[in-house]
């Protein structure tokens, strides 16, 4: 797949779930737009109920949306191809099935699923975090579950990887150890990787990109170098107003988070201009 055809694409993709006895319906994604080319690590950073599972599991045809369209890997998540199911990996927050197993025996039998399952990256990896080969599934820790979990998704090099709140249960070592081998993986194979988290540092770490979602709605799609030059929360002087080609991200008034790729300073009437790290622009976005 060469970097110019996307690997995953959403066109104006709505989902509603049934709302609860007569209540309204739950938006849960809303005319959604979101592309990923090779290569991208994107962050998919939400509130809790801003749709990020259900984003991911439209993708990957588990949950059906009701409008738009989506493209995995150039097919339809509904009618994918087991060659395409072989490119795509997926990890969600609930924990690995194969009690009963040993570590080596799980990964054996999961393995042998995938033609493309790369031994040496396995056992690299069962090293690296540290897992214990002939220990029982069952008596894992949570953590080492998520571990043994996050090996099973991505031992065979997929293309995509899309992966729930992966590194939640981790401590901050083996997190930092895990970020640093995801950047590293989808550099070296040229994977794309959409990852959501609720720790923006990490996000700022290792995403190539962010894509922030509020209410369903994709708010903000940036590359994070951008993101750190672009986006500025700015004061106006009373009665300043800001150019029409700036693009407001939220805000009100004298008070805006703003977007702008032109030179902050031929912006008049700013009396004062902040930078914000991700967890201040979340903030921000959300007030
Ligand atoms: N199967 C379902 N039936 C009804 N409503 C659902 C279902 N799944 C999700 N929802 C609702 O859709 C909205 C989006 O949920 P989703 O799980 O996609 O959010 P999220 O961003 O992943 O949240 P979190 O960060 O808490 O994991 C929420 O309001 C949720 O309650």
């Amino acid at each position: 797949m060469d970097c110019l055809t996307p690997v995953l694409k959403f066109s104006q993709v709505s989902k509603a779930y049934a709302g609860v006895k007569g209540k309204a319906p739950i938006i849960a994604l809303d005319k959604l737009e979101l592309t990923l080319y090779p290569g991208m690590v994107v962050g998919l950073l939400g509130q809790n109920g801003a749709g990020k599972s259900t984003l991911m599991r439209c993708a990957l045809g588990i949950t059906i949306f009701d409008d738009g369209d989506i493209s995995i890997l150039g097919e339809s998540p509904q009618t994918l191809s087991a060659a395409a199911k072989q490119c795509i990996g997926y990890v969600q927050q609930q924990p690995v099935g194969y009690e009963g197993f040993t570590v080596d025996k799980a990964l054996d039998l999961h393995g042998s699923f995938y033609t493309n399952w790369d031994h040496d990256l396995q056992q690299q990896w069962l090293q690296r975090f540290e897992l214990d080969g002939r220990q029982a599934v069952q008596k894992l820790s949570v953590g080492q579950r998520q571990t043994l979990a996050l090996i099973m998704g991505m031992a065979y090099r997929p293309k995509l990887l899309i992966l729930d709140e992966p590194v939640s249960s981790l401590d901050p070592i083996a997190r930092r150890k895990f970020m640093a081998d995801l950047f590293e993986l989808a550099l070296e194979s040229g994977s794309a990787v959409l990852f959501s988290s609720h720790i923006t540092s990490d996000i700022e770490r290792v995403a190539s990109h962010v894509a922030l979602l509020k209410n369903g709605k994709l708010v903000l799609f940036e590359e994070i170098d951008a993101l750190r030059e672009q986006v500025t929360l700015v004061t106006l002087a009373e009665h300043s107003e800001l150019p029409s080609y700036v693009h407001r991200l939220a805000g009100c008034e004298q008070r805006w988070l703003i977007n702008n790729t032109q030179p902050q300073q031929l912006l008049s009437g700013i009396v004062s201009e902040q930078k914000l790290n991700l967890e201040n622009l979340f903030v921000e976005l959300h007030r």
